[in-house]
């Protein structure tokens, strides 16, 4: 198996602690190790819909600013444990399809079903609790929280103890903080940045940061797992590095919705993708179908490869 995050194993850190046990670990200590990671950062929640079938739907939904169409009766499904990317030249309508399904947007028409559910009426929180978790183009961390807190945090959506429960330090409120900051470790630890799990947010390094904010959205054991551009602004090896723990993450068993701007690294790591254009969809199959879509060819013309999403 290889290594969650990053793919290497930490530096032995003069301070010792966690990362330093993993560090000294042997061989087979550390495969033992790896499994325990993978197991307890799966997600752990009861689903309706079986593996290949579709999680989310997005039906006939359309989005209007004013007299702006963002999205034209724009249909597709997302199904249960693959990779879907959403592509399209900038102001394609991603990011608004993004947030139409999130609860920041209300559809002017049409409807998002989670699991047949209508979203309609749920707030942005709810729909958070009821399993969509997403990532922003900028960066949104908790600057002032540590790695780990703004981990715990995230986990905190899923918790059952009650405000009183909470209040009078219950057993089981004690419990559940243990779970959750054990697994808030675990997830820095998948995504490789557990050897700065004690510093604060702000001052991480921005890679740093972007994989932060993908334990955090984790964190909240999500059906459905959104990335808006979570490589921006990254060199060619850590997008590699970013995609490699994208794939780790649907491995272990969540569904992702992915939107990225380097066409190269979506056709890379996406099982199917949805192109939008002028907020219409114009194309929809496998990445080697995409590519040779002559309508997405035609909307990709004479854009530079590295400035198409
Ligand atoms: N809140 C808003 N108010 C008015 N217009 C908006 C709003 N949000 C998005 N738009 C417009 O809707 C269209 C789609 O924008 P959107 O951000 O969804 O595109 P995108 O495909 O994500 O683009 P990019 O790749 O540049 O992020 C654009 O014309 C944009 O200007």
């Amino acid at each position: 198996m290889t290594a969650p995050g990053n793919g290497n194993r930490p530096e032995v850190p003069a301070e010792g602690g966690l990362v330093a046990e993993v560090a000294n670990m042997t061989a087979a200590q550390f495969a033992e190790h790896q499994t325990e990671v993978f197991e307890a950062v799966a997600p752990d929640r009861d689903m309706e819909v079986s593996v290949g079938q579709t999680l989310l739907d997005v039906d006939d939904v359309t989005v209007r600013f004013g007299g702006l169409v963002a999205l034209d009766s724009v249909s597709f499904g997302i199904r249960r444990g693959e990779i879907l990317g959403l592509i399209g030249p900038n102001g394609a309508g991603k990011t608004t399809c993004f947030n139409a399904m999130t609860g920041v947007y209300r559809p002017t028409s049409g409807q998002v079903r989670l699991e047949g559910r209508p979203l309609a009426k749920a707030s942005r929180h709810a729909i958070t609790q009821l399993g969509i978790a997403r990532t922003f183009q900028n960066i949104r961390l908790f600057g002032e929280m540590t790695a780990l807190e703004n981990v715990v945090v995230g986990t905190d959506a899923r918790h059952r103890t009650s405000l009183l429960g909470a209040l009078l330090r219950s057993p089981r409120h004690h419990r559940e903080e243990k779970q959750a900051i054990d697994r808030a470790m675990a997830l820095l630890e998948f995504v490789g940045i557990a050897d700065r799990a004690a510093d604060r947010a702000k001052n991480l390094p921005y890679g740093y940061q972007r994989r932060l904010e993908i334990a955090r959205a984790l964190a909240t054991e999500p059906k459905l797992l959104c990335l808006d551009e979570p490589a921006a602004g990254f060199n060619p090896a850590e997008k590699e590095e970013l995609m490699g723990l994208i794939r780790t993450i649907r491995d272990d068993g969540y569904t992702v919705l992915l939107i990225e701007h380097d066409m190269k690294l979506v056709m890379g790591v996406t099982d199917r993708i949805v192109v939008l254009e002028f907020g219409k969809k114009i194309a929809e199959g496998l990445p080697a179908q995409i590519r040779e879509d002559p309508a997405v060819i035609a909307a990709y013309l004479g854009v530079p490869d590295d400035d198409v999403a």
